[in-house]
């Protein structure tokens, strides 16, 4: 029968390690099986030695170990191995050499507890500690990156880390990617504001150049009709140009923008020029054309800073509207451009082919800037054009365009009025100025438009920040409740119940979940070791039980001393070992005289307190290596282990003095009662001799005793010396 078995839950996971520990509990199976069928002292030795050497090997393979794993109580361990090497030295002696069986089990059981303890404690320990090293493990799972990264992670940064990065990682990155949105909304705010700074100074510069080219254009003809016509318009229109000038230039200076505020000494810059060029007018010392090369440059100059609007940075949408919405600006001064040059030529019935070839070329430009204008504009600011083309003046404007190309190719002029023609051409650059108004108006709904919409969008990140750090606080707080706390109630429960604390419930779980099935579990294992506690301690009151039985069915219950079963059995166990070891023994049988004659005359309770007595003065002459027992009524027997003959004699005469020399009193009795020995000596135990061989002569010299007339000790050395006496004399 197996002392101890393995099991798989004994597995620390170590496969070498595994192995060792199952060839351990063979190798104390095989000295239990031994012990069993009472091998002999040769083959528990061998069984024994094994053991030891297996052992010696399990420890030097655990020491390699901890030295590898820099297990920090390595010294402690081997100092314990080096104790444990030294005991089992003298378990050995114990197991091989004692005659006692319950010695040699006793040693067995502690070397299976010792096994187990290790195992389940030491060993353990160890195995935990060396799952880092490269140490073959039965259970090694897909060592990949992944694998090293979770590991590492598991190592580096605690649970509670853990989960608290599971909700902050991607609250936090979304809450970083509304704050980076915010910002960017913000700094598309602050820009979207300086593009209505921006429009308002292309409407302004717009209204300009509007004025700028109706100044132009009745000048010129102040001068072709040698001071008579316009003149008085002149002044009207100068006074407004004035006001737009000082407009646009205080919009420049006041602008916060520095590519705006540049622009400002610019403007005071055409605004001397036009003054100089207003008074050369008055003196008439200007030629047309140099007056409106004058005009010219200026318009050209705040085109080009209306050009350099579109360079700064806005939505594209909005951009492509600022382009459409500055090529009809620069559309509106080819049509001037064209207004001139056909008034010109009409008024002066001019044919020349050059001028025709600068009217088409201004023609040409005029559709590229449309054509400019129809590739950015957004929809809205195609249909206000179309709106344009189709109106009555503009296409009234186009006939006569129309028309004088016509004059133009047939080469005659006459029959235009250069009136109708300018009329035409100017009233078609007050439509044109009109569309410019409302395209203006409608860059500026967008500009405001925009900025609602990016203050909207940041009011909306904001918002939803807000809404993250708050989802992202609860749910941190509700994962403390929910998942950290239940784990640390189970941890700090596990704790006490691996440290025998039975008392640890796991309360605060309310979940239906793997955590209260955790709890159910955890609950299920401490109510299951409490059982098995409550178990142990039963099976050792059993077990103290059974003692008690035991010692109850050996002992005699009147003496206290050994009844005679057990006698028979401890004599039986003396006899072996002084065979074995070749050792001396002595029995003596003693039975009290005439005891009947006690019980007639002072009663049977009387009777047994002098047994009592004798007992007692009989065990206080024994050594605590001899045997008594009472093996009938007032029939008793010794063995006395590693006694001599003399040594043997003397204490069975001892014996009878004891008994003999002082009566025993129970007042009012005094009670006088002698003994009879038998005693049989062996030097040395024959096979052949047994201890009912023993006994039996024993009970011969006992006899003889009580037939040469009590209170004495008969022994067979005495019989053979009287004997050998006679035959000598
Ligand atoms: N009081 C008492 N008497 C016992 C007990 N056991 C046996 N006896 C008595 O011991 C007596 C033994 O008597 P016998 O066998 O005739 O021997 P004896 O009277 O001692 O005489 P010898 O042995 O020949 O000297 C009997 O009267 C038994 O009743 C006991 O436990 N208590």
């Amino acid at each position: 029968m197996a002392m101890i078995e393995w099991n798989d839950g004994l597995s620390v996971g170590i496969q070498a390690i595994d192995d060792d520990h199952k060839t351990l509990i063979k190798l104390i199976n095989d000295l239990f099986d031994a012990l069993e069928q009472g091998a002999e002292e040769a083959v528990l030795s061998h069984t024994f030695g094994n053991l030891e050497r297996y052992i010696r090997h399990h420890f030097a393979r655990e020491e390699e170990l901890m030295m590898r794993c820099s297990f920090e109580y390595t010294g402690r361990h081997v100092q314990q191995h080096q104790q444990f090497i030294k005991d089992i030295e003298q378990l050995k002696s114990a197991v091989v050499t004692s005659s006692s069986r319950s010695v040699a089990e006793d040693v067995v059981h502690y070397l299976s507890d010792w096994l187990i303890k290790h195992i389940v404690t030491e060993d353990t320990k160890l195995a935990q500690l060396s799952e880092e090293e490269s140490y073959p493990r039965r259970f090694s799972g897909v060592d990949n990156r992944f694998n090293k990264l979770a590991s590492w992670l598991a190592k580096s940064v605690a649970f509670k880390r853990r989960m608290l990065m599971v909700v902050c990682i991607p609250v936090f990155s979304m809450l970083i990617f509304c704050l980076i949105n915010i910002w960017s909304d913000f700094q598309q705010l602050k820009e979207a504001q300086k593009l209505n700074v921006i429009f308002e100074t292309v409407k302004s510069s717009s209204e300009l150049i509007h004025l700028l080219q109706a100044e132009r254009g009745m000048s010129v003809g102040v001068i072709n009709s040698g001071f008579t016509n316009f003149f008085s318009d002149v002044g009207d229109i100068r006074g407004n140009t004035d006001a737009a000038i000082d407009s646009l230039w205080r919009r420049y200076s006041e602008a916060s923008d520095s590519r705006l505020k540049s622009q400002a000494e610019t403007v005071a810059n055409w605004r001397n020029d036009i003054a100089q060029l207003r008074r050369s007018m008055d003196a008439r010392a200007i030629k047309s054309s140099v007056l409106r090369t004058g005009y010219t440059s200026v318009i050209e100059g705040l085109l080009t800073i209306a050009d350099q609007m579109i360079h700064v940075e806005m939505p594209h949408d909005l951009n492509n509207a600022i382009i459409a919405n500055i090529s009809v600006m620069h559309f509106k001064e080819k049509v001037g451009v064209g207004r001139a040059l056909g008034t010109k030529s009409i008024e002066l019935r001019s044919v020349n082919a050059d001028s025709l070839h600068m009217f088409l070329k201004v023609l040409g430009e005029q559709r590229g800037f449309i054509t400019t204008f129809y590739r950015t504009a957004v929809p809205k600011q195609r249909e206000m054009f179309k709106e344009l083309e189709f109106g009555e003046i503009y296409r009234t404007a186009k006939k006569e365009e129309a028309k004088l190309i016509d004059a133009w190719s047939k080469q005659n002029l006459n029959y235009l009025d250069p009136i109708v023609w300018w009329k035409s051409q100017t009233r078609r650059m007050d439509e044109i100025q009109v569309l410019n108004r409302q395209l203006s108006s409608y860059l500026q709904q967008q500009t405001s438009n925009f900025v609602l919409e990016l203050r909207q969008n940041m009011m909306s990140l904001i918002l939803l920040a807000a809404v993250l750090m708050t989802i992202s606080i609860t749910v941190c707080f509700l994962l403390v409740r929910s998942v950290i706390a239940p784990v640390s109630h189970l941890t700090k429960a596990l704790t006490h119940l691996s440290t025998g604390d039975r008392s640890v419930k796991v309360e605060g779980i309310e979940a239906n979940d793997e955590f209260r099935h955790m709890a159910s579990a955890y609950e299920l294992c401490r109510r299951g070791l409490l059982r098995s506690d409550y178990e142990y301690v039963r099976s050792l009151i059993n077990e103290r039980e059974v003692i008690r039985y035991k010692h109850l069915s050996s002992i005699d219950i009147l003496t206290g001393e050994y009844n005679r079963r057990k006698f028979t059995e401890l004599a039986a166990q003396e006899i072996h070992r002084a065979r074995r070891y070749h050792r001396p023994i002595a029995v003596l049988l003693l039975d009290v005289d005439h005891f009947k004659r006690v019980n007639d005359c002072y009663g049977h309770a009387q009777g047994d307190l002098v047994l009592k007595s004798i007992c007692r003065r009989v065990s206080d002459q024994l050594r605590s290596s001899d045997t008594l027992g009472r093996i009938g009524g007032e029939e008793f027997a010794i063995i006395l282990p590693e006694t001599t003959q003399e040594q043997s004699v003397q204490l069975a005469k001892r014996i009878c003095a004891t008994v003999a020399d002082q009566p025993f009193k129970f007042p009012p009795h005094v009670i006088h009662v002698s003994v009879s020995i038998g005693l049989v000596f062996e030097h040395e135990i024959s096979p052949s001799v047994s201890l009912d061989a023993l006994m039996s002569r024993a009970d011969t010299q006992l006899y003889r005793a009580k037939a040469e007339g009590r209170n004495r000790v008969c022994s067979e050395m005495e019989a053979a010396s009287v004997a050998k006496d006679s035959v000598e004399n």
